[in-house]
């Protein structure tokens, strides 16, 4: 290889990747590659295979075809800097583990010792991923009796606290209030734009990263397109991916998509007739 060509690796590198389970192809021939400090937005109706997606890069799901890199290694393995914020799952109110431990489980196995600096940088490091989630105050009691944001605010320290290369985020807004889907996403940004970590963020909102998103990856029954927003989010390429008519407007800095219910989304029932979609 050159010494041009071999400079930059990017963060993730996805070549003739499919996926299929049964005779259901969620997706085949994806070549993709995500470059550090690039935000990618990965959009899709419910079942189009965004999750697993994340899951291979994850190395906990196999591909049927193809490969993946991420770190500049083979998904799952060793000391690879990934972080994650798995889908929302509700947390059994019983679960007497506190903040401060959910979110000490993302420095697991990586490089901080058990030592006695280490412990104390350990503390440091896990203090700060929830100050900068604005979790102090709540962070010491059992996650269980913490309200669906607090424990998502949680999640989001956990998984930048080991200090990621790539940052792999499935649907990470879910039950935030407004301000916190706000600084959520800032941070998320921020994180990407000072430590140069790749985000791939699954969502089916597109308008409150918009401002963040370089390019969109838009998977629709086994096919996909990859852009920017732009070139992604437009009447003609969402027509042509869900095999309908649909109308993309930009209104007010936000993309509005309109469209039959029963043909654009009919596996999203909190979906209406009009609104923003990702
Ligand atoms: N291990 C598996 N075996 C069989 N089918 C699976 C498996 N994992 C996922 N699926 C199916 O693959 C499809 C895609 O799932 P996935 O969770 O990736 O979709 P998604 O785009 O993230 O959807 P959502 O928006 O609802 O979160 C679903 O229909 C799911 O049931």
């Amino acid at each position: 290889m050159s010494a041009a060509l071999s400079t930059v690796r990017p963060a993730v590198r996805v070549r003739g990747a499919g996926l299929a389970f049964g005779s259901r192809t969620l997706w085949s021939g994806l070549d993709l590659d995500v470059e550090q400090g690039e935000f990618l937005a990965i959009l899709g109706p419910n079942g189009s295979g965004k999750s697993s997606l994340l899951k291979a890069l994850l190395g906990m799901q196999s591909l049927s075809a193809g490969s993946v890199e991420i770190a500049g290694g083979r998904p799952g393995g060793a000391n690879r800097k990934v972080g994650y914020i798995p889908q929302q799952r509700a947390i059994d109110d019983g679960l007497t583990l506190r903040g401060v431990d959910l979110v000490g489980l993302g420095l697991d196995g990586h490089r901080w010792g058990t030592g006695v600096f280490g412990l104390r940088d350990r503390r440091r490091r896990v203090a700060e991923a929830i100050e900068a989630v604005g979790g102090t105050a709540y962070a010491k009691q059992p996650i269980g009796r913490l309200s669906g944001g607090e424990q998502q605010r949680l999640r989001v320290a956990q998984s930048l606290v080991g200090d990621p290369s790539v940052l792999l985020c499935d649907e990470p807004l879910l039950s935030l209030d407004l301000a916190h889907q706000r600084a959520v996403s800032e941070l998320i940004d921020r994180r990407r734009r000072t430590a140069d970590t790749a985000v791939l963020f699954v969502t089916h909102e597109i308008n409150p990263v918009l401002q963040f998103v370089d390019r969109v990856l838009y998977l629709v029954n086994g096919s996909f397109r990859v852009g920017k927003p732009d070139e992604v989010m437009n009447s003609e390429t969402l027509s042509e991916l869900y095999g309908t008519r649909v109308e993309v407007l930009r209104v007010g800095g936000q993309i509005h998509i309109a469209g039959s219910q029963s043909s654009l989304c009919e596996d999203q029932p909190h979906h209406h007739e009009q609104e923003a979609v990702g």
